[in-house]
């Protein structure tokens, strides 16, 4: 299994209509990698993320997860499978304490039945579960809360605890700084250091450059479709097609 990238891409395409939304996208992402990923507005970055995480099927080519083929696999055996993801808008339950938003995240993980079987004294396993990730992100304290009260900054953090608790091997990053005040910035890039750093691999999309710049290790360049180029983010912007792509775009 180590032999294999922790997620392929092998000729993803897309056409919807005579739209040609991805084409011919090859990309192997290997284990405990941080990837960003960028390009244009409209380029097909949210498209790419929405075929690896199985919401949209591609029209043509493959996606593996870890050597095995989950081209056609549901996206919620998909997310058992390793592959968590965030969204651009956040997906947490308002009304829910924040500790109970992440709990619901580890008991999918972990699977309703036998936690109910075997409750550890206390905390079962999945609350155990919870804390740690809160732990990771440092929002323990904020535990108890009801999750509409957060601030947007920590609304983030709390996503990025789910998906902690939740185990993946792959995590999608869907802009996680969209609606971050400027202020929130740091923090938000120290939380997805910390969550590369615990070995797990990343693939990011982000506008905010000076995030991507500092976070990934490779940055892959999306325009029209395509997959414009791969490598070290120094060469990526050194390169005069990804500057001709990024022509009247903050880069
Ligand atoms: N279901 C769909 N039907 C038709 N066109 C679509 C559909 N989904 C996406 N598109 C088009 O595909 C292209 C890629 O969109 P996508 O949202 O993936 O780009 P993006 O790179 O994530 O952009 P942004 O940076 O603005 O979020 C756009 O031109 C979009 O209008």
């Amino acid at each position: 299994m180590t032999d294999h990238p922790a997620l392929a891409l092998e000729g993803v395409g897309l056409r919807i209509g005579g739209a040609r939304i991805l084409d011919g996208v090859d990309l192997a992402v290997p284990s405990g990698e941080l990837l960003g990923v960028i390009g244009p507005n409209g380029a097909g970055k949210t498209t790419l993320f929405n075929v690896v995480s199985g919401l949209i099927a591609p029209t043509a080519g493959r996606v593996r997860l870890n050597g095995d083929d989950v081209t056609r696999m549901p996206v919620h055996r998909r997310a058992v499978a390793g592959l968590g993801r965030t969204f651009q808008t956040s997906s947490l339950f308002g009304a829910l304490t924040v500790l109970e938003n992440v709990r619901q995240a580890a008991q999918a993980r972990l699977g309703g039945a036998s936690s109910v079987l075997r409750r550890p004294r206390g905390a079962d396993a999945a609350t155990t579960r919870a804390r740690e990730a809160l732990e990771e992100v440092g929002l323990a304290h904020r535990a108890g809360q009801q999750a509409s009260g957060l601030a947007h900054g920590e609304k983030r953090k709390v996503e990025i605890a789910m998906l902690i608790a939740a185990e993946p091997s792959v995590i999608l990053l869907d802009e996680p700084m969209a609606g971050v005040g400027s202020g929130d910035v740091p923090a938000i890039t120290e939380v997805i250091r910390q969550l590369h750093r615990g070995g797990r691999t990343v693939l990011m999309v982000e506008h905010h450059m000076e995030v991507v710049l500092g976070l990934a290790t490779r940055v892959a360049v999306m325009h029209h479709g395509e997959l414009l180029a791969a490598g070290t983010p120094e060469d990526v912007m050194a390169n005069p097609t990804v500057q001709q792509a990024y022509l009247g775009e903050a880069v």
